[in-house]
């Protein structure tokens, strides 16, 4: 058990009436990359939500069961969620890149978190843009604005940015579905670099793309957790048989 390093148990999320999540158990390993698929409007968005606290954000939200990371119940009242959202980053569909130049995208959150030394941003800065393998297209115009990149290099700009923070956790919704299919094969062959050094969990609505990335795979459909397992076995030989309808593409 000891390369779990996020787990669900009994977890059930409510949006006032509607029981978006149910009863979710899982097991995520450490330094590999799980991915959720399932039609839209299973819960797989709102399940990567509750592992870093942003449906606190929403109002009448009512969670009960435990997550845990690294073996602690991120719910438990004293957890920092600063100090959760730091551990466990996100990235999300639409690049979000905030209007400010490329280099302060990426130094806003060590920032944040107190680091002030420019020595110290300088590296942060170049570093996380070379393991997002954007540093060489964006290093002669690191003072210009962000929002001047392609939609491409600006999803590949916030993978810097959450890396920036140093975290152990990479939640990403959808990253790739804005994008066109050369930028969508960077962005996985970045994944792929990224596996071991930091658990990624990634929601996605291509198939292809998740039996190409996946260690593990998740199977939804309306908040139930169908099947949940090795992502090689799933598809070629799933348990249910709605998973076998949904990734032979007989369903919906
Ligand atoms: N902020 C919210 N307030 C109320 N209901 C919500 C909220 N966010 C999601 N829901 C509902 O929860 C359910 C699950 O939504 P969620 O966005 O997690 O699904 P999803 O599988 O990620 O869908 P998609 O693939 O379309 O992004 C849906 O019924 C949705 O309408």
């Amino acid at each position: 058990m000891s390369n779990i390093k996020i787990s669900t148990k009994n977890l059930d999320l409510y949006y006032g009436e509607n029981h978006a999540l149910k009863n979710i158990n899982m097991n995520i390993k450490a330094g590999a990359i799980t991915a959720f698929i399932g039609p839209s409007g299973c819960g797989k968005s709102t399940f990567l939500k509750t592992l870093n606290r942003m449906n606190d954000l929403v109002d009448n939200v009512k969670i009960t069961g435990e997550v845990k990371i690294d073996g602690e119940d991120i719910y438990d009242p004293h957890v920092d969620v600063t100090l959760l959202r730091k551990k466990a980053g996100m990235v999300f569909q639409q690049p979000n890149p905030f209007p400010m130049s490329i280099y302060d995208n990426i130094a806003y959150g060590p920032r944040i978190h107190g680091i002030k030394n420019k020595a110290q941003l300088d590296e942060i800065v170049e570093t996380s843009l070379k393991n997002a393998a954007i540093f060489d297209e964006v290093k002669d115009r690191l003072k210009k604005s962000a929002l001047g990149l392609s939609g491409g290099q600006q999803q590949r700009l916030c993978i810097a940015r959450a890396l920036a923070v140093s975290p152990e956790i990479l939640l990403m919704d959808e990253p790739t579905s804005a994008l066109d299919p050369i930028s969508t094969m960077k962005i996985e062959d970045l994944m792929a670099d990224l596996r071991e050094k930091y658990t990624v969990v990634i929601v996605t609505h291509n198939m292809q793309q998740a039996a190409r990335i996946s260690d593990d795979l998740a199977f939804s459909l309306v908040g139930e957790m169908v099947e949940f397992g090795d992502t090689k076995q799933i598809f070629s030989h799933p348990q249910d048989k709605r998973t076998e309808d949904y990734i032979s593409g007989r369903f919906g």
